[in-house]
């Protein structure tokens, strides 16, 4: 209760002049991020993998305002890679106040195949680069006492079924950075973490592979990138967004006693989806509404 009533004493204001990493930036909620912060007048550094994409983005932030935006291109899937992003903040900016994590591999949407080197490669990208990006950035963030950001997932907080590998990477992030925030209470370390625990977004890659089969209605990148900025400024400890998550979330217990429900899906189109697999779809999993 204390939480949900914590007062939103947020301004743009708070993002001007603030050095801000955002991975992930090309497409989705990152780049919407991106133009939030551009707007509010922030310095900017953004990564991904396409360069073109970046390059548009970029462009579109200096447009909106950004004191400054530039770019780096390159995989997640080498932490050696994630190391080098934070050192392109240091030589640029010499300090950093913000790190925000939320690139992901791509993540197929169906029963797990059995394949270990996916679930490998995909914890290299969700989260051990996440964890390389932090340890590269910290003695900056310790300077500033600035934040830190982490993109989770309701399926970092409970299994789902089709995304088994995903959800993996996001308990990972949930795990690692909850325990490093109490260190940091230990340590007096003012640096905050911000976990946000985001629902069905409308991203062009979460349409493409879940909206077939999920009916309910996804929630607005662009405020759902807001709402991530925001929470991070106000250093709280975890974000749920949309805020209609919170009720399935307090369900979660006795959902998981009537076997795994909550994730809404349609029979017919679960039929079509599985058509491939030849496999019929266990009708029970998905029955409750
Ligand atoms: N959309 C949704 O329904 C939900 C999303 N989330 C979380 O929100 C965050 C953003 O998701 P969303 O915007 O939908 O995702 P998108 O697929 O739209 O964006 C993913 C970004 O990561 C980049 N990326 C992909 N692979 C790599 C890689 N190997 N190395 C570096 N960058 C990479 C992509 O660019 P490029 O291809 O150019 O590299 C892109 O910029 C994720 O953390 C996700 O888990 C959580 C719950 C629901
Ligand atoms: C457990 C229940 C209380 C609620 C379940 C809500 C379900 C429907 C929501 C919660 C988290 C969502 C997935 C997600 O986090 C990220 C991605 C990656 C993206 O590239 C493709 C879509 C995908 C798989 C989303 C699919 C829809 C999910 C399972």
């Amino acid at each position: 209760v204390y939480f949900y009533s914590a007062p939103d004493n947020f301004s743009e204001e708070m993002l001007r002049g603030k050095r801000v990493i955002v991975t992930g930036a090309s497409s989705g909620i990152g780049e919407q991020m991106a133009y939030h912060l551009a707007r509010m007048g922030a310095h900017v550094l953004l990564m991904a993998r396409t360069e073109a994409k970046l390059q548009k983005v970029v462009e579109r932030c200096l447009e909106l305002g950004a004191a400054s935006a530039r770019f780096v291109s390159g995989s997640m899937e080498n932490t050696a890679f994630a190391e080098e992003v934070v050192k392109e903040a240091e030589n640029t900016w010499g300090g950093l106040d913000m790190l925000i994590l939320n690139h992901i591999g791509y993540s197929y949407f169906n029963y797990f195949d059995g394949d270990v080197e996916h679930v490998r490669k995909l914890l290299e990208t969700n989260f051990l680069s996440y964890v390389a990006m932090t340890v590269t950035a910290l003695p900056m963030l310790k300077e500033s006492e600035g934040s830190i950001v982490v993109v989770s997932s309701v399926a970092g907080k409970a299994g789902g079924p089709f995304i088994a590998p995903y959800s993996a990477t996001k308990f990972a992030l949930e795990g690692f950075f909850s325990s490093l925030r109490h260190e940091f209470i230990i340590d007096n370390v003012n640096v905050s973490i911000t976990l946000c625990i985001l629902g069905f977004i409308d991203t062009d890659s979460a349409m493409r592979v879940v909206s077939h089969a999920i009916r309910a209605a996804p929630s607005p990148k662009e405020e759902c990138a807001l709402e991530i900025i925001r929470s991070g400024a106000l250093r709280q400890r975890e974000l749920h967004y949309p805020p209609s998550i919170v009720t399935g979330m307090l369900l979660l217990p006795e959902l998981h006693g009537l076997r795994a429900k909550g994730t809404r899906l349609l029979n017919k189109d679960l039929g079509q989806l599985m058509q491939n697999d030849q496999r019929k779809p266990q009708e029970s999993v998905f029955e409750m509404e």
